[in-house]
């Protein structure tokens, strides 16, 4: 079968894109996922994103992790948004669906503003924070991220016990202005530090948001720069979340694959 295949990548985060909407994509197929998000024996990418149709909204989704796990992804929500409107199915607004839910966004020149799910809740980790963004995240404050050994500690926490079966995707935190925070992740289902995780930098937003009374955090991170923007419920939670950040085209090419 031959698949017209596309890469898009929001500040670093990268994904294989496919216009799925002829549901020709056989999306069982995860080692086909694996192989075509493989860096050396495929195209090479953190995630695969399928765009398909979906009654009551512009589009859905379905996004799957290297390692053919799905799960919400923020980055890649962007770059589908961008792909959508690339191909003509969005102008710039749209309510698409994904696997956390409906979702809004916007098109702002080459920014996206991405609405994310509400959070009920930010919860204690131990001296750490869990935050479900959509995606499940450990949030920890260090003193200097740049010099964190991220992989080590990132998987350390990601295969523990507390969070066994399914594991978490876990973010290093450093405050380096009273609005903004240079966070780094380790991502579950890449299992490897990725340039950036918009799931990830969402919830270390609101944890650092929630201590400093702040409702607009920026974000710095390996692979460019994100804001988030909340409002915060008497409760404790969340709601008109939005990740904004860029997304870009980097390659399109027809491939045969074997199904
Ligand atoms: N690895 C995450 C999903 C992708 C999250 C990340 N790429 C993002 O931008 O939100 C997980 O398994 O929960």
């Amino acid at each position: 079968m031959e698949i017209a295949f596309y890469k898009y990548q929001g500040t670093g985060n990268d994904f294989v894109m496919i216009d799925d909407r002829s549901e020709a994509f056989p999306a069982q197929n995860l080692k086909l996922v694996q192989r075509l998000c493989d860096r050396k024996f495929g195209i090479g990418a953190d995630g695969l994103i399928l765009i398909r149709n979906r009654k009551g909204y512009d589009f859905e989704m379905i996004y799957f992790n290297a390692d053919g796990s799905q799960s919400m992804c923020g980055n890649g929500a962007r770059c589908a948004v961008a792909f959508s409107k690339f191909l003509g199915i969005i102008e710039n607004e749209t309510h698409f669906l994904a696997i956390d839910g409906p979702h809004d966004a916007r098109v702002v020149g080459d920014w996206i503003e991405l609405g994310m799910s509400p959070v009920s809740s930010l919860s204690n980790a131990g001296e750490d924070f869990f935050v479900n963004t959509g995606s499940p995240h450990h949030v920890r404050f260090v003193e200097d991220v740049a010099s964190y050994p991220v992989v080590k500690e990132g998987a350390e926490i990601r295969y523990s016990e507390p969070y066994a079966p399914k594991g978490t995707n876990v973010n290093f935190v450093t405050p380096i202005g009273p609005d903004e925070i240079h966070v780094r992740t380790y991502e579950r289902g890449v299992e490897d530090e990725t340039l950036s995780c918009g799931t990830g930098v969402t919830a270390c937003a609101l944890v650092f948001g929630y201590q400093n009374e702040l409702h607009e955090v920026k974000i710095k991170t390996p692979g460019g720069k994100l804001k988030v923007r909340f409002s915060e419920n008497a409760d404790g939670s969340f709601q008109n979340i939005l990740l904004i950040g860029p997304a870009e085209q980097v390659f399109r090419g027809n491939m045969k694959v074997e199904i």
